[in-house]
């Protein structure tokens, strides 16, 4: 079978939600390339942490099983994080259906999670050996569905300030321009990890990558690279300075911002539109903008979803790898 859901942006494309349906129950949740766990907001967790959100009602799943003993706890890059106790229910996403599927009902969520009144909770895409279920491990949604899929893969199509989609069990060729590029995936790491060794602006000296890797994280808002590529993608941007008050690289917003191609698996050049990297405005005037490409400490970097709105992502993991091609 084959299943697909619309993918909204929301707050200026901070993050994508999407329809599951869970035990009869239907909730909008944030599908995250970069982790494992699927997590809700639900009835066990204090009215406080409720506000706001539309919850997973444990109480009228006529399906859910409770796991015994079973418990999770995870926290993100962000420092946000969430912990609960375990149930099976059906999950329905968009026609791919799991019938017993771990889902991890949240008793704890960090602040950042109970103010983001439009999430109400993840759905993990990466590899099931980092899921935090203990004490036996689950899987997630897609290592579950993958034997019922037509086809072992799912993609992902994010547009910017515009509703895109997740599909399972298929490509939709009709949604890139061109022939898809694949690479090799890393699953070491847990993530669907490739090696992205240089960057290129236009036809200038390509910029070496310390580490050279990168994961493919459709959980991360902007795309996290090295200090040394921000530095030399931005010098061409006039008037771009790294405001520590605000946080990051910044620019006028009427800037022309170059696009940058970055290497996949060391056997193509991807590349994100200039367009994109406008991320946007952090000043009521609109007059100065954050950039969508920003420095991290760290030989992995992040591909977030500022790559995923120049490039249509499809996830194989019937071969564990990735497959990439510009929007049509
Ligand atoms: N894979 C990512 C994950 O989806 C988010 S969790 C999240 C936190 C608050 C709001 C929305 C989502 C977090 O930021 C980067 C990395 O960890």
């Amino acid at each position: 079978g084959t299943g697909k859901v619309t993918a909204t942006p929301i707050n200026g494309d901070v993050e994508y939600l999407s329809p599951v349906n869970i035990g009869g129950q239907t909730l909008n949740l944030d599908f995250d390339s970069g982790s494992s766990d699927l997590w809700v907001f639900n009835s066990q967790l204090s009215t406080a942490s409720q506000t706001g959100h539309t919850v997973f009602n444990v109480a009228k799943s006529q399906t859910l099983q409770m796991m015994t003993g079973a418990t999770y706890s995870i926290s993100y890059g962000d420092g946000s994080g969430s912990a609960g106790n375990v149930g099976t229910d059906t999950v329905n996403i968009g026609g791919a259906t799991v019938t017993s599927q771990a889902i991890e009902l949240a008793t704890a969520v960090s602040a950042s999670f109970v103010e983001d009144t439009a999430s109400n909770g993840l759905v993990g895409l990466a590899f099931s050996k980092l899921n935090t279920v203990k004490p036996t491990q689950q899987k997630t949604f897609f290592d579950n569905a993958m034997p019922n899929l037509a086809e072992p893969v799912f993609t992902a199509d994010l547009r910017s300030n515009a509703v895109g989609a997740y599909e399972f069990g298929a490509i939709d060729t009709s949604k890139f321009n061109g022939t898809m590029q694949w690479a090799a995936v890393n699953t070491t790491n847990g993530f669907w990890q490739f090696s992205s060794e240089k960057f290129q602006v236009g036809d200038a000296t390509p910029m070496a990558v310390p580490g050279g890797q990168a994961i493919a994280d459709t959980g991360t808002t902007l795309m996290l690279t090295s200090a040394a590529v921000v530095n030399a993608y931005y010098a061409n941007v006039q008037g771009a300075v790294n405001d520590q008050q605000v946080g990051g690289v910044t620019f006028p917003c009427n800037s022309q911002l170059p696009d940058l191609q970055f290497d996949v698996g060391g056997s193509f050049m991807a590349n994100v539109k200039g367009s994109d990297i406008n991320f946007a405005p952090v000043d009521n005037a609109g007059t100065t903008c954050f950039g969508g490409v920003q420095a991290i400490q760290s030989n992995l970097q992040i591909y977030g979803d500022i790559m995923f709105k120049s490039q249509f992502v499809a996830f194989n993991g019937g071969n564990n790898s990735i497959g990439m091609a510009p929007h049509q």
